[in-house]
């Protein structure tokens, strides 16, 4: 078994060679006339067996290209009648072995669904290698089952014409039999045992049996078989080699009246324990092996088919669609005719095609006491004319396995292609329905969603301008009204009353004070009204943005303007020269002179009289006597009272010289003091007029307005930039989600146009592959 035959002549057990329209095996060394009907079948296996090959490979490339499929796109499997692909077949529980349905029992979703069927379609590729080994090989095993002691030993011996297999009364088969020619052993009859610790059961024994490596097995003689077929608490498989006909030994040569190594296919029988509760589970496995071509199942007619022996054939007839009968010790029944018919009737049930072709599959051996005698065979013979003897059932069999191959060794290679292939179908029939009802449904999804898309960019957008517009004006705003209201502080400077001569330095601080103040504190009003303006705007984007209230950040307003940068920004100084408090004019001190009174720093003409303050204040504070017109009336009457004291004096002599050097001298003292006057008197006019100018001039010339109007509205800006990006990343959070969800239709739309492309291909070759296979037309005559 673990050599083949190639010890014959090559790589295929038989080369065919066309001989004038016979097949001659080239290993005789002489050419045998084969009948034209082998030859015909022949040439329909091998043409077959091409066939099938190449479907195989197909079904598998198709397999594939599903997994593949399946892998980047979950393909739709939710089918319940498929036969080889059904994901309920992998969903199992306990030892029971209860089927789940994936639709009631357990919901499973579309994903999970193909990984289970990935599982399946994994399985079924290996399965389908196997299958391409089987139709390749062509060797052949025959499986003989049965209930206990019905004759499967007495049966194997009648086929092979010789006593090897050890019979009884009382059940003896304890272990599998498989028995093969001795040309696969160099010709020696020798049993070879697989014990227990190297393979548990048959089915591994088979795999793990090499005859090349003594590791897998223990050599016994022929007459160890006795005793071996009990012990099977020892061995798994026995594997007999026997010399079917010793005359051809010598030569080595395949003999057409040999069952088991006859020229055109190799069959080795397999002889197995009689089914019993514990034997059904292991032979069902066993017989289900890709190995098993044919399975002989083994009826005593007393017994008909026994409860494990129908439990056997229901599930063996699954994978075999034709199984042979042998129904023994038929000859002891006396109504044969009842026997007959109740069989049959069982078959029916079990195996319809079996029973269909019943002639052919079922037969009904009388006596085997004398059917183990290769040479007596009229003692095979049944009194019914429809009972064949053993010989009968000898050449019934080898034609199957000849002739009929094909059904024995390709169909189930076939029955599994078309069963495979009519899933895949319907898989593809399914997914292209399912896809065309998922595109209509996506197409509806992405008509609606794309207004939404559109109005959810056109509001980000519309908003996104709303905002920027209402910062900018904001900011526009702030600055605007921080420049007017520090340009202005200077000239609503409210300056502080002259207190006289005395208080001069104090009036000098207090006016300087007076302007710093007023200017400090426009720039301090400024960003007041910059906090609440910003805090009315951060509640009005997100107002526009719908934020909801608690989903808003705290603004903490007075926090604005607190970093060291603003408040040395206000800061400035200026130096104050003595110059600064006087501003002689012309004008002012033309009105001065007269009696009136004095321009004063706003130039209105304010009138001070001797009598316009109260005594007391002069009193109190004596230097008020040189802002008032008390010096200049002193100054006119002293001025006046020399000119007179002069005339008079000097009576015509008025204009002598002596007169004029004394009026002259008079008068140069009588200005020199007016001039005095005028000054001091001025001084509350002129130190406000060129503080003022000087602040004035130095703001303008430090930029003052602008740096602290740019300061306050830049720190508006940047506050306001946070609730703007908030409510932008909102509403461009909204929109993304929108765009996303679109591009997810649109990308499942573009995976199902794929899909469909490729499940219409797909359908397209599974068709045409199914159309092969079914045209394989096994059944030879
Ligand atoms: N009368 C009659 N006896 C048969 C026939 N076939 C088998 N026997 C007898 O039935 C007994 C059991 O036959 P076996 O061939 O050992 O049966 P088995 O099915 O191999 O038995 P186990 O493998 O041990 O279950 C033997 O004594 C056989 O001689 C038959 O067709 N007619």
């Amino acid at each position: 078994m673990g050599e083949n035959t190639k010890n014959n002549s090559g790589n295929e057990p038989f080369e065919i060679f066309y001989n004038q329209g016979t097949f001659t095996t080239p290993s005789n060394g002489a050419n045998k006339i084969i009948p034209s009907n082998v030859q015909l079948s022949q040439w329909n296996y091998n043409t077959n067996r091409m066939q099938l090959s190449v479907s195989i490979k197909k079904s598998s490339d198709l397999l594939s290209s599903l997994l593949q499929e399946n892998n980047s796109n979950p393909i739709n499997i939710d089918l319940p009648d498929l036969s080889i692909l059904n994901v309920e077949n992998n969903l199992k529980l306990g030892n029971n072995q209860k089927k789940l349905s994936s639709t009631n029992d357990l919901k499973l979703d579309k994903i999970a669904l193909s990984k289970i069927f990935n599982a399946q379609s994994e399985n079924s590729k290996i399965h389908l290698s196997k299958l391409m080994k089987r139709v390749q090989d062509i060797k052949s095993k025959v499986l003989i089952t049965g209930d206990l002691n019905s004759g499967k030993s007495s049966l194997c011996n009648a086929l092979l014409k010789r006593n090897i297999l050890p019979t009884d009364q009382l059940p003896c088969t304890n272990v599998f039999i498989e028995v093969v020619d001795s040309f696969y052993n160099n010709g020696l009859e020798e049993v070879h045992a697989v014990p227990i610790d190297v393979a548990e059961n048959v089915s591994d024994a088979v795999k793990k049996y090499n005859r090349l490596n003594a590791t897998t097995f223990k050599f016994f003689k022929i007459e160890d078989l006795e005793r071996l077929v009990f012990e099977n608490d020892k061995w798994s498989l026995l594997t007999v080699y026997i010399h079917e006909n010793p005359a051809s030994v010598s030569t080595s040569t395949a003999d057409d009246n040999n069952l088991l190594h006859n020229g055109i296919v190799d069959i080795s029988l397999i002889d197995s324990p009689g089914l019993n509760v514990d034997m059904v589970h292991t032979s069902e496995v066993f017989s289900k092996q890709e190995e098993i071509d044919l399975v002989i199942f083994v009826v005593n007619a007393a017994n008909q088919l026994t409860l494990s022996g129908k439990d056997f054939v229901s599930s063996a007839s699954r994978e075999k669609q034709f199984m042979y009968f042998v129904v023994t010790k038929f000859g002891d029944i006396k109504n044969k005719e009842r026997c007959k018919q109740l069989i049959l009737d069982q078959i029916k049930t079990l195996s319809p095609l079996t029973y269909k072709e019943h002639e052919k599959f079922v037969h009904f051996i009388s006596n085997a006491d004398n059917g183990n005698s290769p040479d007596d065979n009229s003692n095979n013979t049944d009194n019914g004319d429809d009972t064949p003897n053993y010989d009968q059932l000898r050449e019934s069999l080898r034609n199957f396995v000849l002739k009929k191959r094909c059904l024995s060794k390709l169909l189930p290679a076939k029955t599994y292609l078309l069963k495979l292939l009519t899933d895949l179908k319907k898989i593809s029939n399914h997914n292209v329905y399912k896809i065309n009802l998922e595109t209509i449904n996506l197409k509806e999804k992405l008509q609606e969603l794309e207004p939404k898309v559109h109005a959810a960019q056109e509001e980000s957008e519309l908003l996104n301008r709303q905002i920027e517009l209402l910062v900018e004006n904001t900011v526009t705003e702030i600055y605007d009204a921080t420049r007017d209201s520090i340009a202005t502080s200077i000239d609503l400077t409210k300056f502080p009353r002259y207190e006289g001569l005395s208080g001069t330095y104090d009036y000098v601080l207090l006016c300087r004070k007076a302007i710093m103040d007023n200017i400090v504190h426009s720039v301090a009003n400024s960003e007041e009204y910059a906090r609440s303006l910003t805090e009315n705007v951060v509640t009005k984007i997100y107002d526009m943005g719908k934020v909801e209230k608690d989903k808003r950040p705290i603004f903490a307003k007075d926090l604005m303007f607190k970093q060291k940068k603003h408040i040395l920004s206000k800061k400035f100084t200026v130096i104050f020269h003595f110059g600064d408090m006087f501003q002689p004019s012309w004008l002012g001190f033309s009105k001065f002179l007269q009696w009136g009174g004095s321009i004063q720093n706003d130039g209105e003409l304010e009138t001070q009289y001797f009598t316009n303050k109260n005594l007391m204040s002069y009193v109190k504070e004596p230097s008020l006597i040189f802002t008032s017109k008390i010096p200049t009336l002193f100054m006119y009457s002293f001025g006046g009272a020399k000119i007179l004291t002069n005339i008079f004096m000097y009576g015509t002599q008025i204009f002598s010289l002596q007169a004029l050097k004394n009026i002259g001298g008079s008068l140069l003292i009588l200005g020199s003091c007016l001039s005095a006057a005028y000054l001091v008197h001025d001084l509350p006019r002129a130190l406000p007029l060129n503080l003022t100018k000087k602040y004035k001039k130095l703001l303008n010339e430090i930029d003052y307005a602008h740096q602290n109007s740019n300061r306050i509205s830049k720190v508006s800006r940047q506050v306001l930039k946070t609730p703007s990006k908030e409510v932008c990343r909102i509403l461009e959070v909204k929109c993304d989600d929108l765009v996303e969800q679109r591009k997810d239709l649109e990308s499942k739309l573009n995976n199902n146009l794929n899909s469909f492309k490729f499940f219409q291909d797909f359908a397209a070759n599974t068709k045409k592959n199914l159309e092969d296979v079914q045209s394989i037309d096994l059944d030879i005559d």
